[in-house]
């Protein structure tokens, strides 16, 4: 393995050098090869222009860097999460500044529109594998249309949804997770005691260390996005989970909560788990417009349901009052087994969610409409 890829560094080195000799001088800015010389960092946040990327991850050179985009790279959005080349001054030292130039394959892209209105889609984060959805028992009443809608996003974008349920020392959350049961979403609740766990500096932190262990175990070595409404208690989750609020050294320090005041995702290192184990937090995002989902790629994120589609009309939007759509016929010649109709009830909800407005009156609360 070593002596194939120090004889492919030679190679590479070689090649360069005879072309550039063959041209009789440094090629164009036009010609030039696609930035060899780039090093891979992720992005972990973007604030006015500037990307800012760790390189070397988890080694003992790992380095912040804050890099602008190079001038051919303009039109195209770098969010956090994305892995990207850069060139130039990669030190991390105070003050100096890289060049991005490229911005490699992503393997998922999270999207949200601004509004239903607004077809022009924005990317959220790149390259996450898992999306979390942090929603509390009480205060505030959990937003079911919140949920359902981050949940047609994940599906979409091929990411894996979790649900973790907060402040259940304040509502036994039983309702908000039978909601969801026919969905097969894992679903995470804090324990019944939450409230009265003293934190260890003396300080009263309602927070579930169990809830903090069982999320750390689902977010090892893997890359996930935090999603949820304001209060429900995503940033006591985060810092537990990434040690943010605490001088812990490497990355967390320095992009840690205190000096992160932009509202833009921040990517965040999970303590005490692998390598590559990511929180990408994500403040104010309050809607989730969804004007650029397909609904069969929703469908098709319900394994059982997902072969009716062939039987659908063109153009099929596999709702209630869908005409022609196969999937009640389905459902009910048993291809979907005996959950099947639960399981097509909960798709149609979140296909509804798809198309109602995400606005406040939308954004149901459970029990509400
Ligand atoms: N009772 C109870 N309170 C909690 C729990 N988790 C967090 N809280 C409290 O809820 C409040 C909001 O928590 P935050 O972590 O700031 O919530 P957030 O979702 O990040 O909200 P923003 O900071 O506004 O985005 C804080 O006062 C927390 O101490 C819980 O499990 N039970
Ligand atoms: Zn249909």
């Amino acid at each position: 393995m070593a002596r194939r890829s120090s004889t492919r560094r030679d190679w590479d080195e070689t090649d360069v050098r005879v072309r550039a000799h063959k041209s009789g001088s440094r090629p164009r800015t036009k010609d030039r090869p696609a930035h060899e010389d780039a090093v891979t960092g992720r992005v972990v946040t973007v604030d006015r222009g500037r990307y800012t990327a760790v390189l070397d991850e988890d080694t003992d050179a790992e380095r912040l860097v804050v890099a602008v985009r190079a001038k051919e790279l303009r039109r195209r959005p770098v969010v956090a999460g994305d892995l990207v080349g850069l060139v130039g001054d990669v030190t991390g030292a105070p003050d100096t500044l890289a060049r991005l130039v490229r911005i490699e394959e992503r393997s998922t892209v999270l999207r949200r529109s601004a509004d239903d209105d607004d077809p022009v889609e924005r990317v959220v984060v790149a390259n996450a594998d898992q999306l979390v959805v942090v929603v509390a028992a009480a205060e505030p009443e959990p937003r079911t249309g919140f949920v359902d809608r981050a949940l047609v996003a994940a599906y979409d974008a091929g990411i894996d949804p979790l649900l973790c349920i907060t402040k259940t020392d304040l509502r036994d959350p039983a309702g908000l997770v039978a909601h969801y049961t026919a969905l097969d979403l894992p679903v995470l609740v804090s324990g019944p005691a939450a409230g009265a766990a003293p934190a260890g500096d003396g300080a009263s932190l309602p927070l579930d260390r169990g809830l903090v262990e069982a999320l750390r175990e689902r977010l090892d070595g893997r890359v996930s996005v935090l999603l949820g409404h304001s209060g429900v208690g995503k940033s006591t989750l985060v810092n537990a989970l990434t040690g943010a609020d605490r001088a812990t050294g490497g990355v967390n320090a320095v992009t840690g909560r205190g000096r992160h005041t932009s509202s833009s995702a921040l990517a965040l290192k999970v303590e005490d788990a692998s390598p590559g184990s990511w929180i990408i937090d994500t403040p104010g995002i309050r809607s989730f417009g969804l004007a650029h989902v397909d609904p069969d790629r929703i469908v098709e994120a319900f394994d059982e349901l997902g072969g009716a589609i062939a039987e659908c009309p063109k153009g099929c939007r596999h709702t209630e009052d869908s005409p022609g759509c196969a999937l009640d016929g389905w459902v009910a010649r048993g291809r979907a087994g005996a959950a099947g109709a639960a399981r097509l009830a909960s798709l149609r909800r979140l296909l509804r969610a798809r198309e109602g407005s995400g606005d406040a009156p939308e954004d149901k609360e459970l029990g509400v409409g």
